[in-house]
Formats: C-alpha cells, structure tokens, sequence
C-alpha cells in the first residue's frame, strides 16, 4: 500500500528526507509541507507532483490527506508536533532531539503509552549505518572480548548561525549518547564535561568539548565535539576490548597515492557521510507503516533516555562536575 507523508519543517534535512520520500522504493509519496518560512514551502512544493503546502504543522497533522508525518523543524518545536501526531493516532517520524528537555520527551512517551500503541521513532540515523552496524556486529560476536574503553570523535567543519553553545551536547553529541547505549548495550550511568582551549575558530561557542561517560558495566567513554575544524566532516569510534580493538575505517572509497603524499576524501557533511543510513532509515519506517505495524526503529524512550544524558551533560557543562544520571523507570511496552 502506498503511504502518503506529510513533512514538517522543509530545511536541510527536510529536504534530504523528502526527495528519499517522494516515489521512494517503499511506495511513499509526499503529499503535503508545512513551514514557517512559508516561501520555503511553496518552493519544496512545487517540485513535488503531489505535495500541497498547508499553512501550519498542526493543520498538515489533522489532514485527512496525510498518513504518517515526518518532523524535521528546529528541536525545539517538536514536541507539540509528535504530540499532536499521537492525539490523532498517526505515525511519527520525528528528527533527534525528540524534544529538547526530559519533561517534554516525557510528556511524549506519556501520550504514547496512553495510547496504547508505538507511534512515534526518533531519527537516530547511526543504527542504520553500515559502518555502524558492522561495528556492533564485532562487538557483539566477542571480536575484542569485554569492552572495556571507547573512544569517539565527532568533528563538523562548521555548524549554522544559529548554533549555540548548549547545542554541541544536545544537537550534536546526543547522536553518540544513543549510539553508545545501542553499541554496548548499556545504559549512561555518570557524565563529565571537560572544556579545553577554545578553538578561535568558535567565535563564543566551547569548541572543542570533551565528554567522559560512564556505562552500567564499568565502560569507560570519551567522545571529543568539534564543531568547526574545516577540513569536513568526521566520525570515529573505536572500541578497545580485552583480546583487541575494533574502530570504524576511514569512509573515503579510494585511497590516492601521488607526489610523495596519501589522500582520502574526507566528506563534507553528514548528508554525504550518513547517506546510506537515512536511505535504510526511511525505507524500514515506510515498510512498517504502510504495512501497519509499528516501527522498529529507535523509540520516544530511546528519545527520552537520550535527553536525560542530554540534559546530565548539560548541567556538567554549566557546573564543571560530574553529575550522575537518574533514568526514571522504563514503562512496560518499550521493554
Ligand atoms: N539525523 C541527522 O543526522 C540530522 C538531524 N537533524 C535534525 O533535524 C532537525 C532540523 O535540522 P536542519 O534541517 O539542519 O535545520 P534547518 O534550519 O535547515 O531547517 C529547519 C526548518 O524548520 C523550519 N521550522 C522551524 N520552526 C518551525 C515550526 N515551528 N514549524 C514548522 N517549521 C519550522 C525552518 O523554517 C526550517 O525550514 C533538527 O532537529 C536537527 O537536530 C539535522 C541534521 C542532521
Ligand atoms: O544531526 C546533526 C546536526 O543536527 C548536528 O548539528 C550536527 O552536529 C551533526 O553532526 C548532524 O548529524
């Protein structure tokens, strides 16, 4: 069956979401944009045979015309979105953060257990990526024995105007906060921020940071936040276990030799580095609920759990402690 999506907020990814949605393989169609920048909308629109632009998020929602919505707006306005989506018993695609505070992401997985059914998945693109998976899977096998220490970097070579210093934990390293607990299959149980010499790059951001946290099992993570080191876009993990160690290699697909030098492409963003991901990432959301299950992808309590961190690494941020995480207990159908 095919599964006509309504699409909040037509930014950057947005737009990557729509063309991956409009006449994808799963038999999806966009049918209707909404967006506060309204000419924005008109534009998405116009280069989609059948989307209609509707003036609000709240009136795409209640339209009969759309199946399933996907949320890509700011962080911040999310919430009220996906609420909505759950009022109306419609399936929610919604970007990460799913919201931008524990109480909102609670209220979120709130509604949706008083709905009695899983509605909402939180993009959490990193499950999906093949270099991701095929760490876990090593992980996983006992390819390096116990984990005992990871290493992460994720490096931006430049973040909008708009980006605040708060947003380089809550935009930027919530990605590996979910990926963390995915990968080991634990949760966060302490979190440390450390802020090192200011890049000048970073006019009043903290660029770089450093997050240390602390698994259930005694895993010990750090993750370096860089968010303007020019040179592209860049993810690393390496995963240091008793028998050996496991990392992500380097994405370029070539390796050039020439005039007494190595080079590899570094990509420029993540819409060229996490391609892949958002392809599988979509395709399984349509799959499922144009087949009317419920998806199988990262959940609101992934979503909140994620903020929780969030929120721990963001009073250590401001305070300069360790703060611990208090998870709240997991309601029955996410387990
Ligand atoms: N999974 C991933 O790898 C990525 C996820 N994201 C997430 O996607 C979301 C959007 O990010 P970008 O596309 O980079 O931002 P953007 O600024 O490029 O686009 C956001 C769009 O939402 C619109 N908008 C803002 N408030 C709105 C509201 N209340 N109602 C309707 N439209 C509204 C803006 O006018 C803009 O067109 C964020 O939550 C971000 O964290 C962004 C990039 C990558
Ligand atoms: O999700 C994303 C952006 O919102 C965020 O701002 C970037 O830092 C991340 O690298 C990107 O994957």
């Amino acid at each position: 069956m095919a599964l006509d999506v309504g699409v909040i907020g037509v930014g950057t990814i947005g737009q990557e979401h729509v063309r991956r949605l409009d006449g994808g393989p799963g038999g999806s169609r966009v049918v209707a944009v909404a967006d506060a920048d309204t000419e924005r909308a008109a534009t998405v629109a116009g280069q989609l045979p059948a989307a209609k632009v509707l003036p609000s998020g709240e009136e795409l929602i209640a339209s009969d015309a759309v199946d399933a919505v996907v949320v890509t707006s700011w962080g911040a306005t999310h919430e009220p979105y996906v609420l909505a989506c759950i009022a109306a018993g419609k399936p929610v695609f919604c970007e990460k953060p799913l919201a931008t505070t524990q109480e909102a992401c609670r209220r979120v997985v709130e509604a949706e257990v008083a709905a009695g059914r899983r509605l909402v998945q939180v993009g959490f693109n990193r499950r999906y990526d093949p270099a991701h998976r095929a760490l876990k899977q090593a992980v996983d096998d006992g390819a390096v024995g116990a984990p005992l220490l990871v290493h992460c970097a994720h490096r931006n070579a430049s973040v909008p105007p708009h980006y605040t210093r708060d947003m380089s934990i809550a935009d930027t390293a919530i990605h590996e906060i979910d990926e963390l607990r995915w990968l080991l299959g634990q949760e966060v149980t302490a979190v440390q921020v450390f802020t090192p010499r200011r890049s000048s790059r970073g006019g009043e951001l903290q660029d770089p940071l450093l997050l240390l946290l602390e698994m259930a099992d005694g895993v010990l993570v750090d993750v370096e936040v860089s968010v303007n080191v020019h040179y592209g876009y860049e993810i690393r993990c390496e995963v240091s276990g008793e028998t050996g160690t496991v990392e992500l290699a380097e994405p370029a697909p070539v390796r050039l030799r020439r005039e007494g030098a190595v080079a590899g492409l570094v990509p420029a963003d993540w819409r060229e580095r996490f391609a892949l991901s958002y392809d599988v990432e979509l395709r399984e959301w349509v799959d499922a609920v144009a087949a009317g299950r419920p998806p199988q992808g990262p959940s609101a309590w992934d979503g909140h759990v994620a903020q929780v961190v969030s929120d721990a690494a963001l009073h250590s941020l401001h305070s300069g402690g360790r703060v611990s995480v208090e998870l709240p207990e997991q309601p029955g159908p996410y387990r």
